[in-house]
């Protein structure tokens, strides 16, 4: 029917004492060592914020959708299994090709089993959100990862729409069983970090509500929720808020009708090419039908601001999402100074930043990174360990980053990935162009979000071994 997930690893990292390891939990390292000019041009797999949302509102309209470019990653699979799990047809109907047939809003069927998001915080918090606007109850699992996260900021608005926390770890940790409400309540709700997943896991459970949901956030997020609830026929509107924020309010019980769902590729996936590129001398590399979202693009105005050449062509859109081409050369970069205020418009990216900062010349500081501690790992710990070991200057100060760029990187460490797709490839770009090879202890989670990040970058002239 469809590419199923691997089973959930145990955790290899130590976030988990399990060390009863079965052959497909064992690590798989790689090495990275400088290449000659990376060059080509590619695709990189559809967005994965939209393949979740495509399936997620499928599932919750009338008739049937049709995606192209859904990112066939682990934790988009997990999705698709959950929505299947919670009473929608999901099928596979060829190479990133998905048809899924909806069960109407509040519709969802109570789950036989335990929907487990496997590494996906973006998957089970948006059908947390889902779930709780439908009379069914439902247990949410996941890896030693995702169970280390916090679920009380979904949790918090999702209780006080009417849906009841049934049993769950301490703090509101997965696993978690939560029982929707019957009559769920509209409710106006002030996110309390900048965050996409709380905003939609509210407007996702909206969507049952009689009358207007509204949430407010002071730091605007991702709105891909917000664009792709109105091509399925919601009436939804958004207004400045602030400076940088912005109040949506969503009619609740709308009939969502089927829509035909054309995924980009992924800007967050881009971000690893794109960095390698441009720190291997001589590279020369096109990416196509990039998703270029204002709020998303941040790691791309930051990497232009310290002087990289990032070039856009064949700019066009798809259901509100616009896209591009980017062709990038290889730069000499300089430091830059990175304000908070950016941070959640490349909040996936500051890893693979850090990486460029550590090839530039000069500081970068990047600015109000607390959210990166509640990823798949402490990404600010981690970015700042992969740098350390491969002997880069690098400081933790409060929420920021601090990387002391020589032009050059050493290199020669072992990267601990911490269960981190991110962190994993992010190491193996650094290792492009570092001066002894970079290792990594697991390239397993790569599969999450990128799963032919190996193959695409050895097709572009990476050395990976
Ligand atoms: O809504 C989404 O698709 C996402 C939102 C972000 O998380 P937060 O909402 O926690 O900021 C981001 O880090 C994640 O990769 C995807
Ligand atoms: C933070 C990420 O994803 P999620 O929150 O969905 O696990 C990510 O992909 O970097």
């Amino acid at each position: 029917m469809w590419y199923l997930p691997r089973e959930p690893r145990r955790d290899v990292s130590g976030l988990s004492k399990d060390t009863n390891l079965t052959d497909s939990d064992k690590p798989t390292p790689l090495q990275s060592r400088a290449s000659g000019p990376l060059t080509g041009k590619v695709r990189v797999p559809g967005d994965k914020s939209i393949s979740h949302r495509a399936l997620i509102l499928g599932a919750l309209a009338v008739g049937e959708t049709r995606i192209s470019g859904l990112l066939e990653g682990e934790d988009v699979l997990n999705t698709a299994k959950s929505m299947q799990a919670l009473g929608a047809r999901v099928e596979r109907t060829g190479d990133f090709a998905w048809k899924v047939n909806g069960v109407g809003v509040a519709g969802f069927a109570e789950p036989r089993a335990a929907l487990d998001f496997g590494n996906s915080g973006t998957g089970c918090r948006l059908v947390m959100g889902a779930v709780a606007g439908c009379p069914v109850s439902a247990v949410f699992d996941g890896d030693a990862s995702l169970r280390s996260r916090p679920m009380r900021r979904i949790l918090d608005p999702l209780e006080k729409m009417g849906a009841k926390v049934v049993s769950g770890g301490e703090g509101g940790r997965l696993p978690l069983t939560v029982q929707g409400a019957r009559d769920p309540l509209p409710i106006t709700y002030k996110t309390p970090v900048a965050s996409a997943q709380i905003k939609s896991a509210v407007l996702l459970a909206g969507l049952a509500a009689p009358g207007t949901t509204t949430v407010i956030e002071t730091e605007a997020s991702r709105d891909h929720t917000e664009l792709m609830l109105k091509h399925f026929g919601a009436d939804i509107t958004s207004a400045q808020e602030g400076q940088h924020g912005r109040r949506i309010t969503l009619v609740g019980q709308p009939e969502l009708h089927g829509a035909t769902v054309v995924v980009p590729a992924d800007p967050s996936s881009a971000a690893f090419p794109v960095v390698a590129a441009l720190i291997v001398e001589g590279s020369d590399v096109v990416l196509s039908d990039v998703m270029t979202n204002p709020l998303r693009t941040g790691l791309f105005t930051t990497l232009r601001e310290m002087g990289a050449s990032i070039e856009e062509s064949e700019i066009r859109g798809d259901a509100g999402e616009p896209m591009a081409q980017l062709r990038v050369r290889a730069s000499k970069l300089r430091g830059v100074e990175v304000p908070p205020e950016r941070a959640p418009s490349m909040i996936d990216e500051y890893l693979v930043l850090a990486v460029a900062a550590s090839f530039a010349e000069g500081t970068t500081i990047m600015r109000g990174l607390q959210e990166l501690r509640v990823k798949e790992s402490d990404r600010l710990e981690a970015t700042a360990d992969m740098l350390r070991v491969n002997g880069v200057k690098v400081e933790v100060s409060g929420d920021d980053l601090i990387v002391e760029g020589r032009g050059h990187v050493p290199g020669g460490g072992t990267v601990a990935t911490h269960m981190d797709h991110r962190i994993a490839m992010s190491a193996l770009v650094m290792g492009c162009a570092s001066d002894q090879p970079v290792t990594v202890d697991d390239t397993a989670f790569i599969a999450t979000s990128f799963p032919d990040f190996i193959p695409m970058m050895r097709s572009l002239g990476a050395e990976f071994s």
